[in-house]
């Protein structure tokens, strides 16, 4: 007399029809990953094919033996279809220069000096928005470098809302920059807005800024990565980390290794906060890239009460360090006065970040 299985029997029997099911998804994803291949070998340009996965669906309905209904069977192998072309896309993906795959340490700029970078301490980047005259760089440069600041910013082309919002100096500024920052032993760093303008801003900055309203500008990204300067890469307002970090290897696959990303907050709907600082991204970017990360507290909040803070978390969170706008008189500034320190506001900044900004002046 035969005996009514047991729920155990049964389920042994599932667990060997596991094993056989498994060893055939297994071995099908192989077959898979050879049409991949010579997919790739041919040339063509999509693994997509939804004809001949409506064709396999219609001969597994007409073979369906039951109990499952149709609906069933075909959602079944529509997640096997999804599962197999994201195997064979995955096999086709090349890995990113500015990723650890491809470099698994960390990028450390040494640029005259000056270090930027995996075990480095945190550098400050600080200066005015714009570049407005002689007697505000002078005045700017010499507190700053007084305080152990090696990177001084300054703009002398200005990506302005309004085209008739002042629109910076210019060559004028870029030669006062250079300058101002040669006389104080300090790195230039500028934004460069136009393909056209990338052979003399690198005549005149140490740092080229791809400024964050650029950030998608593919040309003017593959002149700077032929520019042999360092570019230092402002995040979008509206870029996801993964555009961003495109846009980094668009300067890499150049040649130009030497990349500092920027994290400068993102547009949300707050609006007590010019933009929102996004943490989660610098810990990101530093966890996927090799590259250094420094974050633009100023444009993040847009509010001066709110900086110290940020550069704290900024740094907690792993960033190499920190941009911050400081003008000698912010409320007469040409750009940006609602968010510039002043010199004693820079001081209070400095105090408020604590020891990891401390460099020692000269240091
Ligand atoms: C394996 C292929 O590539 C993809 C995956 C399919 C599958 O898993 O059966 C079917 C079509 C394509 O979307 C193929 O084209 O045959």
């Amino acid at each position: 007399m035969t005996q009514t299985p047991t729920i155990e029997d049964l389920r042994a029997e599932v667990d060997l029809i596991n094993r056989e099911l498994l060893t055939l998804i297994s071995r099908r994803a192989e077959v898979v990953e050879k049409i991949g291949r010579a997919k790739t070998a041919e040339g063509r340009p999509q693994h997509y094919d939804p004809a001949r996965e409506e064709r396999q669906l219609r001969e597994l309905e007409q073979l369906n033996p039951g109990p499952f209904p149709a609906a069933t069977i075909k959602a079944i192998f529509k997640e096997i279809f999804r599962a197999s072309l994201a195997l064979e896309e995955s096999n086709d993906k090349k890995a990113l220069l500015v990723s650890r795959q491809v470099k698994a340490e960390d990028t450390v700029l040494d640029i005259d000096g000056v270090r930027i970078g995996g075990q480095e301490r945190p550098v400050v980047i600080a200066g005015p928005c714009s570049i407005e005259s002689p007697e505000q760089m002078e005045q700017t440069a010499a507190f700053l470098s007084a305080r152990g600041v090696r990177i001084l910013r300054g703009g002398a082309y200005k990506p302005r809302t309004s085209p008739y919002g002042f629109q910076g100096m210019g060559v004028d500024g870029l030669i006062l920059g250079q300058r101002v920052a040669r006389d104080h032993g300090m790195l230039f760093v500028t934004e460069v807005m136009d393909t056209r303008d990338v052979d003399v801003v690198a005549e005149h900055a140490d740092i080229l800024q791809i400024g964050a309203r650029n950030m998608h500008n593919f040309a003017l990204l593959r002149e700077v990565g032929r520019a042999r300067r360092p570019v230092l890469l402002k995040r979008g307002f509206a870029a996801t980390v993964e555009e961003w970090l495109y846009a980094a290897e668009y300067v890499l696959s150049e040649g130009n290794d030497e990349v500092i990303l920027c994290e400068r907050g993102i547009r949300t709907f707050e609006k007590w906060t010019r933009n929102t600082l996004d943490l989660s991204a610098v810990a990101l970017a530093k966890q996927m890239t090799h590259l250094p990360v420094i974050v633009d507290v100023t444009h993040a909040a847009g509010r001066r009460d709110l900086l110290v803070p940020l550069a704290k978390a900024a740094l907690a969170v792993g960033a190499d360090g920190i941009h911050v706008e400081v003008h000698p008189s912010p409320a007469t500034a040409l750009s940006d006065n609602e968010q510039q320190l002043d010199f004693a506001g820079y001081d209070a900044f400095l105090a408020g970040v604590g020891a990891a900004l401390n460099v020692p002046a000269g240091g």
